[in-house]
């Protein structure tokens, strides 16, 4: 099979189509007219992603099949999105979104096309595939069977075995993802299969569950992995480095010899290191394509950057530096005002533009930990709120006011729009549950109402132009009022799916619609923080580095995390690497070389500030020293 040739005509094509970025230069140019399987190792910022947008860009005005289709695999929605954003600019790029393309994660590729056509095969639904969910279904059956409950009061380890219970290998076999589980012969063992299985009959699984599903198809029905060959004849892979041994290998088996693969990542920013097979991973091979500048930010950042960098040519910084790294030392009881103290540092740096048009963030790899150390171990100590969100149990996706209030950057176009319709089809099937409504019985997955009503000849204009209203509007759960007005706005939507006899009244008192027992705006706040000096605001979200990977921000805060296993503290480890007083440690474990990967993708987000905070008793003065010499600015904190 023939896929088009990209010449440099493509090439100048698509440069007239993105004239702010500059494609020209010899590795980028490489990357674009590059037609055959290779991979592409490249820096952060170096435009990976844009690159692999502005590929697809020249791909889509010479596709020449009507029914084979490009493939485009992510690990995040960020990148699926940035992707998206870019194709749809242009009539020839928004045609590779739809049939017979696909642009998706890992997850969503694995689920299309091999675990729900299997579940679909043997008469199952998938209520959801959510770890959360899964967790707490799991345990409430757990604590039903006398044996397990006990045991779970005697070890707290069984606990974890309980809620991570996942079906591994096409054999469906029972696993767990932590803790361990019985043999097959114990007493508890036919408990906890007959708990997976109950739970599997009623639609509920875990993330992992859909590879087992996926590898079983594969076992089922071998002729599946030709059958996609042929329909992806070219595969981009983007964020390679995250893709893990089992996600590889089941990506061999789908894709054969005749398709053309090219795979995208920075094996530097490989930030999930539990994979014990790991050391199978082929990314990146023999003879791999590179770009070494980064577009994203300038010397100074990139010279920061380097020095946590493990592996390869230290990273170019592109752009023109335009705010010194930042180092915040703080006291221990001062720990809870660094993001404050940062915000500042963002109101002083920047002009209300520039803080419109950019993202402002603050990392932490850690998001909690039982440590007993000094502050600084992970997000809790620095931001509260986020500790007490950990503690909050109750899953967002059965959470109707969690699903229905504004997503961070709601109505600023930041947000993902099909992630807020997927939010909104949830809620009004959790909705219509709560209403007992005769039609949905069988509809487990938000995401199949409209298909399965129409299939049973309901007519669906009404739920249609809800889904489209809620999804546009902002403020829905924001007060007692405003959910008020949710509530009247979903009743006349959903009047027509409702049983006989339901009034409005009584719609009103439904348990979905109980008031949310923590107020959704600290639920909201839980991740933000708005930062506010002389009338004008920073507004800050907050996260861990793995919910932050392949983002761009216009200033990035990373907050000094504690290691678990290997002990220390990252910045601690970190700052005199920075400062240049030593190079990279001579002996690493390999924790403390993912911590030391996790600074590196999180140092690697901005473009413009870059903020570090560290507890002031870990940092030695001649360190401080030194990065003042090397142009840092430092505060303190105490
Ligand atoms: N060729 C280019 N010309 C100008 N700007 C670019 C170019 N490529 C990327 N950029 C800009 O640099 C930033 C980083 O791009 P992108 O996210 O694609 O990089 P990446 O290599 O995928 O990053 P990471 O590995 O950190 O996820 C973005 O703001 C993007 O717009």
């Amino acid at each position: 099979m023939s896929l088009p040739i990209l010449d440099q005509s493509d090439l100048d094509a698509v440069a007239e189509l993105l004239p702010s970025l500059s494609l020209g230069d010899g590795e980028r140019r490489t990357v674009l007219l590059e037609c055959g399987t290779r991979d592409i190792n490249a820096a952060p910022g170096s435009g990976k992603t844009t690159l692999l947008a502005a590929k697809l860009l020249m791909l889509s005005r010479k596709w020449p099949y009507e029914r084979r289709g490009v493939c485009v695999i992510s690990h995040t929605n960020v990148a699926r999105d940035e992707i998206q954003r870019r194709l749809s600019a242009s009539a020839d790029g928004a045609r590779l979104l739809a049939y017979p393309h696909f642009i998706g994660t890992i997850h969503a590729f694995v689920n299309q096309f091999l675990a729900l056509p299997l579940l679909r095969s043997e008469g199952l639904e998938v209520d959801s595939i959510d770890n959360d969910i899964f967790e707490r279904r799991a345990l409430a059956l757990a604590r039903k069977v006398p044996a397990i409950r006990f045991w779970m009061g005697q070890d707290a380890s069984v606990e974890d075995m309980v809620r991570t219970l996942v079906f591994d290998g096409a054999e469906l076999t029972l696993a767990c993802e932590e803790g361990k589980l019985p043999k097959a012969s114990s007493k508890t063992y036919p408990s906890l299969l007959g708990i997976k299985h109950e739970l599997a009959a009623n639609g509920i699984f875990r993330h992992a569950d859909m590879f087992a599903l996926a590898e079983k198809l594969l076992m089922d029905h071998p002729y599946t992995g030709t059958l996609l060959s042929k329909r992806f004849p070219l595969v981009f892979i983007d964020e390679m480095q995250d893709t893990s041994w089992a996600q590889e290998e089941m990506l061999n088996r789908v894709f054969d010899n005749s398709v053309v693969i090219q795979r995208f990542g920075d094996v530097n920013q490989r930030i999930l290191s539990s994979d014990k097979d790991a050391v199978n991973l082929t990314f990146p091979r023999a003879e791999c394509l590179s770009i070494s500048t980064s577009k994203r930010f300038g010397p100074a950042i990139a010279k920061a950057v380097s020095s946590v960098q493990l592996n390869g040519t230290p990273v170019i910084g592109d752009q023109p530096d335009t705010h010194a790294p930042t180092l915040i030392l703080y006291s221990e009881n001062r720990v809870s005002d660094v993001i404050h103290c940062f915000g500042g540092l963002v109101l002083d740096a920047f002009s209300d533009e520039e803080l419109q048009a950019g993202e402002v963030r603050v990392l932490c790899a850690r998001k909690q930990s039982s440590a007993n150390a000094a502050p600084g171990r992970h997000l809790g100590d620095y931001w509260p709120p986020f500790g007490q969100e950990m503690l909050n149990a109750t899953s967002r996706a059965d959470r109707l006011w969690a699903l229905l209030a504004d997503p961070p950057g709601h109505g600023s176009g930041t947000y993902s729009l099909a992630a807020r319709a997927g939010d909104i089809r949830r809620a009004s099937l959790l909705v219509l549950r709560s209403a007992e409504s005769p039609f949905i019985v069988d509809i487990r997955d938000g995401n199949q109402l409209v298909r399965n009503l129409e299939r049973d000849g309901h007519e669906t204009v009404s739920l249609r132009r809800l889904f489209r209203d809620l999804a546009l509007a902002t403020g829905l759960a924001s007060s007692l009022e405003a959910r008020g007005e949710t509530i009247s706005k979903m009743f006349a939507g959903l009047v027509a799916l409702l049983p006989e006899g339901m009034t409005e009244e009584k719609f009103r008192g439904l348990s979905v619609f109980a008031e949310p027992e923590m107020p959704v705006k600290d639920t909201a706040e839980s991740r933000t923080s708005v930062v506010e000096r002389d009338g004008r605001s920073a507004v800050i979200q907050i996260g861990t580095t793995a919910s932050m990977k392949g983002e761009t921000h216009l200033a990035t805060l990373v907050l000094e995390s504690y290691g678990g296993r290997s002990r220390r503290f990252d910045l601690a480890e970190a700052l005199p690497v920075i400062a240049g007083a030593n190079g990279l440690p001579k002996k690493m474990s390999e924790t403390l070389k993912g911590q030391f990967r996790n600074l590196y993708v999180a140092m690697s987000r901005p473009t413009s500030l870059l903020c570090l905070a560290a507890n002031q008793n870990r940092v030695a003065s001649d360190d401080i020293g030194e990065l003042v010499k090397c142009g840092w600015r430092v505060r303190v904190l105490n």
